[in-house]
């Protein structure tokens, strides 16, 4: 069902016109909403926030934000505390839309330090109406789900012993004493918590729904603390469990899919609560509720980019707005290798491609819901605002694109299934992938020939508890899915097994197709690199290459540098450049 809340006056949508991405916070940031006129926002002192809530105007405060800021910090004052007092409350104006989503991931949000950037950041668009998202404090995510796995066999007794249970409560505790809130902010939380803990502890039992649970205290957390802290500072905000609503999923615990009854739930509930009453929304991103069991479900790792693009669709609001510890989406993932740049633009297309293959940026769902209601996303540095970030949108030129971005996908397993000839062909290929279906396992890259069929296989699918990082998913496990996958294949096929490859997926123009092959198989040839399968399929956007894991980032490095970071285009590019 789409939408089905209308709003009278629907929020201004962003449209493009410069040739930069605009920036947040810095010169030119032309997309604003109100007057029309490119607003510089900083932090505002009182007498101008009159004036642009007066009527709009253009406003130069950058500068004046610096003093601000300066000033407090001088004063012994978080610069968004003053912020607040100057404002007298922000987000609370009535009468306005909602029209921003500002999410903030776990890096943005991991100390006390960081929320007050982060309500600075906030409180530095005093015209932007925000629904904010959060995820867990810095690394919580992971330390939960190791406590839970420890708290299965360390017995009752011993669950206060738990060292990740130890470093969740120091952390939050830390945190609302630094942000001189009352313990009572997330002391009921913890409680549960360590109750659940004892509970996983007395049943030696830690199912994918209790897993759920028990990951779901991250988030509750960060948003009860941040939201109190707004609160203290003058800035009215109020606190919400996405499980509580609207946020319907499908059971699946881990990986729960939204449903489409989500949308105008949650536009009912944020929005009909802003008229009566407005306060900054601070959500819970990552959770939602099973439609079935009524439970609390997770969106899969890096889901509250997903929670935010769909708050985005549900309210029809102007612009959804991701902010990282990085500049915006790189043109490859900066721990492979550091040279890696900003990349001004994607499509909506290239940025789920680029999240499906791997880059741990951005979730891979989160583009959906943008799409479907052609909101941009753009992707920010919440340590380095003033940087332009990647702009997301339906479409953007592409006539002098040839690569965008290069991505890894580790530790893939590859299949060669040859067929016995038992069924014809269109038989052959059907069983292949109903095994796959039933085994729930994910495809990434295919090449079939008549007889013969080779896939990879995405890691993160192969064992069903992708909520721990593959990485550290133990080998065993791992094999065991697969053997049961091989099994299934060998009543039609023989088949081989090809573990520890690696996707390189190149994200670009596939009009140059023949063109970035050309270059990048001149560079592997160069690194004596062995290509093992290519796959481009019907994608517009994305050609992938299966290399040895082993090779995988010397490859990426390489092409890095070919693609980005050689000045000199050689011939074959300047052709078809001008052919362009
Ligand atoms: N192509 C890429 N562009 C930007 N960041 C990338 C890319 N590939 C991997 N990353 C990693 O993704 C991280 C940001 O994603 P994530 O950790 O999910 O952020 P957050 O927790 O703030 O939402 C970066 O710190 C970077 O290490
Ligand atoms: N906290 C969850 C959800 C999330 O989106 O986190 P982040 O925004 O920090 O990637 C996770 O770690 O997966």
């Amino acid at each position: 069902m789409a939408i089905a809340l209308r709003f009278a006056a629907a929020p201004l949508r962003l449209r493009l016109v410069s040739p930069a991405p605009p920036a947040i916070g810095g010169a030119g940031d032309g997309g604003r909403r109100g007057g029309g006129g490119a607003a510089r926002i900083g932090v505002l002192g009182r007498a101008r926030c009159r004036r642009r809530r007066g009527g709009g105007g253009r406003l130069e405060v950058a500068a004046a934000a610096a003093d601000d800021s300066a000033r407090c910090r001088a004063k012994g004052v978080g610069a968004a505390a003053a912020a607040a007092e100057t404002l007298g409350g922000i987000g609370v104006g009535g009468g306005d839309q909602l029209s921003v989503v500002m999410k903030f991931g776990g890096s943005s949000v991991s100390s006390a330090a960081r929320m007050r950037e982060v309500a600075g950041l906030i409180l530095a668009f005093p015209e932007e109406r925000p629904v904010v998202v959060l995820s867990a404090m810095g690394k919580t995510t992971n330390l939960l789900l190791l406590a839970g796995e420890k708290a299965v066999g360390c017995g009752v007794i011993r669950v206060s012993e738990i060292e990740e249970w130890n470093l969740i409560k120091d952390l939050h505790i830390k945190t609302v004493e630094e942000l001189a809130l009352p313990r009572s902010v997330i002391h009921t939380m913890l409680d549960e918590l360590e109750q659940l803990l004892k509970g996983i502890a007395m049943m030696k039992e830690l199912t994918l729904r209790t897993t759920d649970y028990l990951v779901s205290f991250g988030e509750c957390m960060s948003t009860r603390i941040f939201a109190a802290y707004l609160n203290k500072i003058g800035v009215k905000a109020r606190q919400y469990d996405a499980f509580d609503i609207g946020f319907i999923t499908t059971d699946d615990f881990g990986n729960a899919d939204i449903l489409e009854a989500t949308y105008p739930a949650v536009a009912k509930r944020l929005h009909g609560d802003w008229i009566r009453d407005p306060a900054i929304p601070i959500v819970t991103g990552f959770l939602g509720k099973g439609w079935k069991s009524g439970a609390v479900t997770t969106l899969g790792r890096g889901g509250s980019d997903l929670t935010a693009t769909t708050i985005g669709k549900a309210l029809g609001l102007r612009e959804i707005q991701v902010w990282k510890d990085v500049d915006g989406v790189l043109t490859c993932d900066p721990n492979i290798y550091p040279n890696a740049t900003t990349v001004p633009y994607l499509t909506f297309e290239e940025a789920a491609e680029l999240a499906y293959f791997g880059a741990q940026v951005l979730h891979p769902q989160s583009m959906r819901p943008a799409r479907e209601g052609d909101i941009p996303v753009r992707v920010k540095n919440s340590y380095n605002p003033k940087a332009p970030g990647t702009l997301i949108t339906k479409q953007r030129e592409m006539d002098k694109v040839v690569l965008t971005s290069i991505v890894l996908k580790s530790n893939v397993t590859m299949l060669d299934i040859v067929s016995t000839r038992m069924l014809g062909q269109f038989g052959f290929l059907a069983k292949v992938f109903s095994i796959f279906e039933d085994l729930g396992i994910s495809v990434d890259c295919v090449a079939t020939s008549e007889v013969s069929i080779s896939v990879s296989l995405d890691p993160s699918k192969i064992w069903s508890r992708e909520l721990i990082q593959q990485a550290s998913a133990p080998i065993y496990m791992q094999n065991q899915e697969l053997d049961h996958v091989v099994e299934e294949l060998e009543k039609i096929a023989v088949v081989h097994l090809l573990q520890q490859r690696a996707i390189i997926s190149l994200i670009g123009n596939v009009r140059r197709s023949s063109l970035i092959l050309e270059k990048a198989f001149q560079v592997l040839r160069k690194s004596g690199v062995n290509v093992q399968m290519i796959s481009q399929g019907a994608s517009k956007v994305n050609m992938s290459l299966i290399v040895h894991d082993s090779e995988a980032k010397q490859c990426i490095k390489a092409l890095h540098q070919a693609f980005f970071e050689d000045d000199v285009l050689t011939e074959i590019e300047e052709e078809a450049l001008h052919m362009s």
